[in-house]
């Protein structure tokens, strides 16, 4: 039995997804194994198809394994999912049109059936996170796209889950407000202490935002390198013109080439 205290709060064991398909089988997920730790701020990179989104999908148990093992806080994803182990944030933000940013974030926690009161204090709590605090009345056509992907952020946290699972939340955003948000996100994991897997095609984003940076690659998707960064955990965003961050990020696409060179 491992320590609770030091047990990964995220595990994948030999870990394989073939989806049936007309054309055939695809080998989704091949032999994958990772731990990931409480805390940690864990990128997944590699290009389309390599199976990043599936990986994540099979840790909120949205889709079954073919074989091999995966828990989640030390229970199956199954169980995970029922104890609402974690948030999830899509890569559009998914936010109802007809209903205004609290309404939006609270209609998980109503479906769920906290009262009035929690949901009010837990609104108001999550707006404060992502620093959305005036928006609550506002429509989402009212908010930028950034702004609205923040309000989605809000959403994922509003049940207070310890694990944040984020599928490339950022990807449809122009640059300069992805490095706002890519602080701000930074600023919130260490705020929450959060765990957060996030799914992302950007090397500097990846290598910006994580603790662990794990490459992927495709046909069959699997993990062909996972790098533990050596940057601080405290990042001014001028950190990427460091030769360390520059390292890193040569490495991160030294690994997309050589997955590439596999095909
Ligand atoms: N439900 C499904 N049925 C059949 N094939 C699927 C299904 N879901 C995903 N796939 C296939 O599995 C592979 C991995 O897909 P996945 O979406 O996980 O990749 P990805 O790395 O997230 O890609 P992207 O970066 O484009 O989002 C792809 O070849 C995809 O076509």
């Amino acid at each position: 039995m491992r320590d609770i205290a030091t047990a990964p709060v995220i595990s994948a064991q030999n870990l394989n997804l073939t989806f049936q398909t007309g054309d055939g089988p695809v080998h989704a997920l091949k032999d994958v194994n990772l731990d990931i730790a409480k805390g940690e701020f864990v990128s997944f990179i590699g290009p389309s198809g390599c199976g990043k989104t599936t990986f994540l999908r099979v840790i909120a148990d949205l889709e079954q394994p073919t074989s091999g093992t995966i828990s989640v806080n030390g229970l199956s994803s199954e169980a995970a999912r029922k104890a609402r182990a974690y948030g999830y944030v899509f890569q559009a933000a998914g936010l109802y049109p007809w209903r205004t940013i609290a309404g939006n974030i609270k209609l998980p926690l109503e479906i769920m059936g906290y009262s009035r009161a929690d949901q009010d204090s837990r609104v108001k709590k999550v707006l404060e996170l992502v620093e959305l605090s005036g928006f609550a009345r506002k429509f989402p056509w009212q908010l930028s796209g950034g702004m609205q992907q923040r309000a989605s952020i809000a959403r994922a946290l509003a049940f207070d889950a310890d694990i944040l699972l984020m599928d490339e939340p950022f990807g449809a955003l122009d640059e300069i407000v992805r490095d706002r948000l890519n602080e701000q996100l930074l600023e919130l994991w260490a705020r929450t202490e959060k765990t957060i897997a996030f799914v992302t095609h950007s090397i500097p984003e990846a290598v910006y935002l994580s603790t662990k940076i794990v490459v992927m690659s495709p046909r069959p998707g699997r993990i062909s390198d996972v790098i533990d960064s050596p940057l601080p955990r405290e990042r001014p965003l001028d950190i990427r013109d460091t030769p360390e961050f520059i390292e890193i990020a040569h490495r991160v696409r030294e690994g997309l080439r050589a997955g590439h060179l596999d095909d």
